[in-house]
């Protein structure tokens, strides 16, 4: 497994995070062993993914521990673990010191990842959280709204990435979405300009992910569900070949 070097990441290349939880998910409705996320992280690789992004949510949902060591053993890809920020999940990436952490809010009762983490009000508890995965050599994402008040708190934290959460965008249409567009573009601007490197994800499909590939500071997109649930009709290497394709054509 690739491990951060410590610079800045920005490239011009804009890369494809595949997110494989819910290979788990299907996997976990039988408790076997099949579909494994493991082998669905090596197809990506095989098709070009620039990254793998697993959620080890601490409810187990999805990923579980032993896929995130699996990973980390096996696949030749930077893997991006997102994380509540609690102590459970600092020990486990300080553990396993993968390229990246995202740190993202949870809550137990939410079908999937409802907003983004709150860098502004938890500032305090997330200073020292964020210091020592950047000391172990982990590149520290917050998963955060498109927001300033968000962005001038991943700063004072002295994060190297955010990822804005897209999911508002996904659902919206028409002038809402245009509006979260422009939200989203003008932080990515924002964050860019104080050396932050900007990310997003969630809920980017076919039909939506080229508006945001197309925002120039935007370096690496993450994106899971979709691709999964298109896998099921078309395989999971054709659908990462068309997202990236779709990515590309955007720039
Ligand atoms: C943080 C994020 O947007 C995704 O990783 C999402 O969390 C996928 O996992 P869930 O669908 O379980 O939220
Ligand atoms: N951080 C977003 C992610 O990893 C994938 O989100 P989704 O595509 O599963 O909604």
């Amino acid at each position: 497994m690739v491990r951060w070097n410590g610079g800045a990441a920005m490239t011009g290349h804009l890369r494809l995070g595949v997110n494989i939880d819910h290979v788990a998910t299907v996997r976990n409705a039988r408790g076997g062993e099949h579909p494994d996320p493991v082998r669905a992280a090596r197809i990506a690789a095989e098709v070009g993914a620039d990254g793998i992004t697993a959620h080890l949510r601490e409810d187990r949902r999805h990923i579980r521990d032993d896929d995130i060591a699996r990973l980390m053993g096996e696949i030749d890809l930077p893997l991006n673990l997102e994380m509540a920020a609690t102590d459970e999940m600092l020990a486990i990436a300080l553990k396993h010191r993968p390229h990246a952490a995202c740190i993202v809010p949870e809550k137990r009762e939410e079908r999937t990842t409802e907003g983004g983490l709150d860098a502004y009000g938890q500032h305090n508890s997330l200073t020292p959280f964020v210091a020592r995965l950047l000391d172990a050599g982990v590149r520290v994402s917050l998963f955060i709204e498109p927001s300033p008040e968000q962005v001038e708190a991943a700063i004072r934290l002295g994060a190297p990435v955010v990822e804005f959460h897209t999911g508002r965008y996904a659902h919206r249409v028409g002038a809402p979405q245009v509006e979260e567009l422009r939200r989203i573009a003008d932080m990515a601007a924002l964050a860019a300009k104080n050396g932050i490197e900007p990310h997003a994800g969630h809920g980017l499909t076919f039909d939506n992910v080229a508006p945001v590939a197309a925002i120039p500071q935007i370096a690496e997109l993450n994106i899971g569900h979709f691709l999964i649930g298109e896998a099921i009709f078309g395989g999971l290497g054709e659908s990462v070949r068309e997202m990236k394709a779709l990515m590309a054509a955007a720039r």
